[in-house]
């Protein structure tokens, strides 16, 4: 078992009177990539939110690469950021910068790097995920959705993350991008050892590329454990999505 990159424990969210998670624990291992899945509105996207400081807890502690958050000094948190990397769903581009300077923003804090070097380095993550070469001077807006999401995946590891959070790559693609957008991930993770942190509804890139299962249901996390694993858990929900027509044909090619 490889060391814990992310440790989750008694977490609370709550927006006014609506708690979100409570008593929520979690552990993600380094070079994993982790699936969340659940019913909608179980709050992934905040469990994403909360676990790389944009949200705060009410309760509970959050230890990232080894660091408290939300961080106990800007110099921790700098140092966090530096080392994680998130994609939002609709890629959250600055519009108004192009996809290269999109990808440089990042690069900024890195001291002392000349602009050259800047822009090549943004080059670089541009094509690791998979754009064309012209894709670094066209804006946010000329660019199709599944070119958006792989300019925001291309953001996301402008600094070497060792961790990159995920909030739904594939929503939206045709599923011919979406199985493409898979692969790139599952090599990404597989070359670079990244820990991926992936919220998703996609059954066919949990099967694709998810090495375990974290399930939310009842504010917590339910269980985690394997795709197969998961086939065994007794749980109306759990029994529901993973014994589902759409998850027997998600699994259909791995068992084929
Ligand atoms: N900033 C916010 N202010 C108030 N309530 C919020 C906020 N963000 C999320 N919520 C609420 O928290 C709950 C969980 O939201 P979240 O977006 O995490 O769900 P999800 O599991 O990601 O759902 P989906 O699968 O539909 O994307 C929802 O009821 C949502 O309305």
């Amino acid at each position: 078992m490889g060391d814990t990159v992310i440790s989750v424990r008694g977490l609370r969210t709550q927006f006014g009177a609506q708690v979100v998670h409570d008593g929520l624990d979690l552990d993600v291992t380094r070079g994993e990539i982790l699936g969340v899945v659940g019913g909608s509105g179980t709050g992934k996207s905040v469990l994403l939110r909360t676990i790389v400081g944009l949200n705060a807890a009410r309760e509970g502690t959050i230890e990232v690469l080894g660091s408290s958050v939300p961080a106990r000094s800007k110099a921790e948190r700098e140092r966090l950021e530096g080392r994680i990397g998130v994609m939002f769903q609709d890629g959250a581009l600055f519009s108004s910068l192009t996809v290269r300077e999109n990808v440089e923003v990042p690069l900024r804090r890195i001291a002392g790097l000349a602009p050259k070097t800047q822009s090549e380095l943004a080059d670089l993550k541009i094509s690791m995920s998979g754009l064309p070469y012209y894709a670094g001077d066209k804006y946010p807006s000329e660019l199709s959705g599944g070119m958006r999401k792989r300019a925001g995946l291309a953001r996301a590891l402008a600094l070497d993350p060792e961790i990159v959070f995920l909030d739904e790559p594939t929503a939206g693609l045709d599923p011919i991008g979406a199985a493409e957008f898979d692969r790139l991930i599952h090599g990404l993770s597989r070359s670079l050892g990244l820990t991926v942190f992936l919220v998703t509804h996609d059954l066919d890139t949990l099967y694709a590329v998810c090495d375990r299962v974290a399930v939310l249901a009842e504010k917590r996390v339910l269980v985690t454990g394997t795709l197969d694993q998961m086939g065994r858990v007794d749980h109306p929900w759990v029994r529901q999505y993973f014994d589902g027509p759409r998850a027997r044909a998600a699994r259909a090619p791995k068992e084929g």
